[in-house]
């Protein structure tokens, strides 16, 4: 991308943010999160869990609870995405399938979203047929949907409206993972 191309995008990824509706701003999220390492902690702090975020949503809701959950655990991660940058999901694309052990391992799925679950059900169905003794899931939000879902969340951090959200690692149209709050595009 040329420099005049790169700075109009610059220019219209502020406008979506400027145009956007703030929903839950950094405290909100922050009480929310910390909520949610009391919960996980309660129930797998003893466990020596196996924790799998999905990359790349989950990266600011992992970065953020990891340094709250004060109990031995193993990490590591996979990518799996349906959206791209797109609104709608499609089908999978799978960039990385845990490379460690997962047999015999409590895991934890961590993810930013669950919106129509598709995402979180396939990698919990993965998991448990790699041989996991339980899978749980946890994500920061929980989209309110009219539809019902395969699968409800161990952990949710917020439940957000029926649109499209962005921030807290998730993306609006590739872009504003990196804020520290959750918003909702304007007229979706
Ligand atoms: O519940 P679902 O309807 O399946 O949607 C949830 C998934 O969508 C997003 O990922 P996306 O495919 O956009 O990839 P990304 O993590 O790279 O943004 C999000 O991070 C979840 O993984
Ligand atoms: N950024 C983002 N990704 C999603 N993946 C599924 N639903 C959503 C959403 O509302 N926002």
């Amino acid at each position: 991308m040329n420099h005049t191309d790169l700075n109009q995008k610059r220019l219209d990824t502020e406008a979506m943010l400027a145009e956007a509706d703030l929903l839950f701003d950094q405290a909100t999220c922050q009480t929310a999160l910390e909520t949610m390492a009391a919960a996980i902690t309660a129930e797998l702090g003893g466990s020596y869990p196996l924790l799998l975020p999905v990359m790349g949503g989950a990266v600011v809701f992992t970065g953020k609870l990891l340094p709250l959950l004060r109990f031995p655990l193993d990490f590591d991660y996979v990518h799996v995405s349906r959206y791209g940058d797109k609104l709608e999901g499609g089908n999978f694309h799978w960039s990385r399938a845990p490379q460690s052990s997962v047999e015999g391992r409590d895991v934890l799925i961590l993810d930013d979203i669950l919106d129509e679950g598709h995402t979180m059900a396939a990698i919990k169905q993965h998991v448990l047929d790699l041989g996991a003794k339980s899978c749980h899931t946890a994500v920061f939000a929980n989209k309110l949907i009219n539809k019902p879902k395969p699968l409800v969340a161990d952990f949710v951090g917020l439940d957000v409206p029926n649109r499209y959200v962005f921030g807290y690692g998730m993306d609006a149209a590739g872009a504003w993972r990196n804020l520290d709050a959750i918003y909702a595009l304007a007229g979706h």
